[in-house]
């Protein structure tokens, strides 16, 4: 199986704090991978450590079997290494036609030309549209962003993402905020994209961690406890005891 990355022996302190020890994880191509973990585990730690916001200690990433470790987020994400824009990145006045227009253009290299040439170029606006439609957002491409439900606005967050065709995508708590009713929508629509995109995702919510993951690893005080299938990471009684608890029994 091919990895589309991994991280080796990586090690990250605040102060006399290690809060990544020795991490080692395979994110193999086209994986749906999810890193659980109890608060504090480390999580968002390693994460900033992907996309080039932390440097590690030491240890190294390696993305599609290149060393990237020494690379900046921007060279990372010309790389094809994403995580989604939060909420606050995205623009409030621009609809979310405008919004993946733009994103489109800007990776096609003509950003600026495209507010001039809207809705001239087929291909654009095909693609537009199937990114539109893939986060459900069609019904509500005109509408300002800043005018959008909650549910939404963090749906146009991926598709933001997803416009930069990323080869991994991670993805930090994406439904985070967004009503339970909701939640599982959002989850679908990452976990139905092309098998070409490899994601990564970081949830507490071990109703999506479990309907979206086919691969699970399990962070505890910033090593790796365990890895594995959804159903070994559940029944795994290490996994239960420090993390899972109750919801595992449910
Ligand atoms: N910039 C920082 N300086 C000092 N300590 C930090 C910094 N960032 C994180 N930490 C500490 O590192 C540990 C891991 O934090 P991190 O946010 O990575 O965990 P997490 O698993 O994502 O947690 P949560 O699930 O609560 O979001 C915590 O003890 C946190 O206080």
């Amino acid at each position: 199986m091919t990895i589309a990355l991994e991280t080796q022996g990586l090690e990250k302190s605040f102060g006399g704090l290690r809060v990544t020890r020795d991490l080692s994880l395979k994110v193999t191509r086209g994986a749906r991978h999810a890193l659980i973990g109890p608060n504090g585990a480390g999580k968002t730690t390693v994460i900033n450590q992907l996309t080039g916001v932390l440097r590690p200690n030491s240890g190294r990433i390696l993305l599609e079997g290149s060393d990237i470790t020494g690379l900046s987020v921007h060279k990372r994400v010309l790389r094809g290494l994403s995580r989604t824009f939060q909420i606050n990145q995205l623009y409030a006045d621009l609809t979310p036609l405008e919004t993946i227009g733009l994103a489109v253009s800007e990776r096609m290299g003509r950003g600026g030309d495209w507010w001039r040439r809207m809705g001239t170029r087929d291909d654009v606006n095909a693609e537009i549209t199937e990114i539109l439609s893939r986060f459900h957002l069609l019904d509500a491409m005109s509408e300002l962003t800043s005018t959008l439900p909650y549910g939404k606005q963090r749906l146009l967050e991926i598709a933001v993402a997803i416009a930069a065709k990323p080869r991994v995508l991670l993805l930090d708590e994406p439904a985070a905020g967004v009503p339970e009713s909701e939640r599982h929508d959002i989850l679908a629509a990452v976990a139905a994209l092309p098998r070409d995109v490899t994601v990564l995702l970081i949830e507490h919510d071990m109703d999506l961690v479990f309907s979206f993951a086919d691969r699970i690893s399990v962070l505890v005080n910033g090593g790796l406890l365990t890895e594995g299938a959804p159903d070994e990471v559940a029944r795994d009684p290490q996994v239960r005891a420090v993390y899972l608890g109750e919801a595992a029994d449910a």
